[in-house]
């Protein structure tokens, strides 16, 4: 049997599966066992440990990555066209674009890097035509743009969303506030820091045997589900915020229009007539939670044209130090910081102080 075809198999028996308290535990069980088939199937084959599928050869570059993913000819060339003057094959016929485009977006002194996909369909991620690439390159984003046909059926959202997920791709979600070591011997230990009514102990063992998981310390400080407890298993989960990017906006009526402009992470637009790009562009930045933090010279104004450009999860004295240049660190003597995140203006401050957005550093060198 392929991997594929076990897979269909467990499917079928969840599915078939009565959902209650007493088959709760065997249905914990065959979800693992997905996980495992479906890591099988990611990596190629048995034994393989390497990264996660082959993606294009387009290297990263810029502050930040953005990949547009979603069906064929829902205008993702015509996007990347509009909003980075890269010109990107556009055509009314499914397929028009067959590898990966990079473009630029220039906002806030910062450079973006927009990539235009080839579209993906259902299956993508069991190997169906160029899909497997395309969620390859999506998990090396620091934002994924969903890109819909707001004149299709909504389900497509939900296709797209499970081809994410089954590459291990976890959508506006955080990482689960768990401590999971694994031992080479002393049994499992499993210490509740909150309740966790929707994961009992032996469900927790259920899956731990499934994995062949003998001995482990597991502290959760927060209440997760069995899926949740899977992803730290396997382990190469990747957290990355995801916009819906509803295009094709021109082609709805106004009573349409209102109802997207509610959902959540939602962006409705036009490509094609331009409308809306701003405040995509805008959402784009808030989604990817960047800091500018401007350089100072001695005895010199700021520099506010080109702002070192910081993921607000990395951005302390030592990651603005790291982004200028690697041995810069070893230099410091200490820092000058002007900004919010500081009581006086300057402030004197060591390599682990944590910036804030539109500070002003001035690093100070040994002699
Ligand atoms: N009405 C309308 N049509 C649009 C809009 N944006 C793109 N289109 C049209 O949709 C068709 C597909 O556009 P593309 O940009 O090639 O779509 P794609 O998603 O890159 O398609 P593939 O590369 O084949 O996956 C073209 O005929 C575009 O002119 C829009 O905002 N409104
Ligand atoms: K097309
Ligand atoms: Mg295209």
């Amino acid at each position: 049997m392929t991997t594929a075809q076990k897979i269909a198999e467990v499917e079928l028996e969840m599915e078939r599966t009565q959902k209650n308290k007493a088959t709760s535990y065997h249905l914990g069980q065959l979800k693992a066992k997905l996980a495992k088939l479906k890591r099988e199937l990611i990596e190629g084959g048995k034994g393989k440990s390497g990264p996660v599928g082959e993606g294009f050869d387009v290297s990263k570059s810029g502050d930040a990555r953005v990949g547009m993913i979603g069906f064929p000819s829902v205008g993702k060339s015509t996007l990347l066209t509009k909003l980075t003057g890269t010109e990107s094959k556009i055509a009314a016929y499914e397929f028009t674009t067959l590898t990966c485009i990079p473009g630029n977006v220039f906002y806030k002194g910062s450079k973006i890097q927009l990539l235009d996909l080839p579209g993906i369909i259902e299956g993508a991620k069991d190997g169906k035509g160029r899909g497997k690439q395309v969620i390859a390159v999506a998990r090396t984003c620091n934002l994924i743009c969903i890109v819909l046909d707001a004149t299709k059926p909504m389900k497509h959202k939900k296709i797209i969303e499970g081809e994410l997920e089954g590459f291990g791709i976890r959508l506006n979600k955080q990482p689960p506030k768990v401590d999971f070591k694994i031992k080479p011997k002393g049994g499992i230990n499993i210490t509740h820091m909150v309740e966790n009514p929707d994961l009992d102990d032996e469900m927790i063992k259920t899956i731990l045997k499934e994995y062949r998981i003998n001995s482990v310390d597991i502290v959760f400080r927060e209440k997760i589900n069995e899926d949740q407890l899977i992803d730290i298993i396997e382990g190469n989960r990747k957290y990355i915020p995801c916009l819906y990017v509803m295009n094709k906006i021109d082609d709805l009526t106004m009573e349409e229009l209102d109802i997207i402009d509610q959902i959540p992470h939602y962006v409705p637009i036009s490509a094609h007539l331009e409308w809306n790009l701003d405040e995509l562009i805008e959402r784009m930045w808030e989604y990817l939670d960047l800091y500018r933090v401007y350089t100072k010279p001695k005895g010199k104004a700021p520099d506010y044209e080109k702002p070192v450009i910081l993921p607000r999860k990395k951005s302390t004295v030592e990651d603005f130090c790291m982004r200028i240049h690697r041995t810069m660190i070893n230099d410091m003597k200490y820092a000058l910081v002007w900004g919010t995140s500081v009581k006086h203006n300057p402030q004197v401050c060591g390599k682990d102080h944590q910036l804030n957005d539109e500070d002003i550093v001035q690093i100070i060198k040994k002699i």
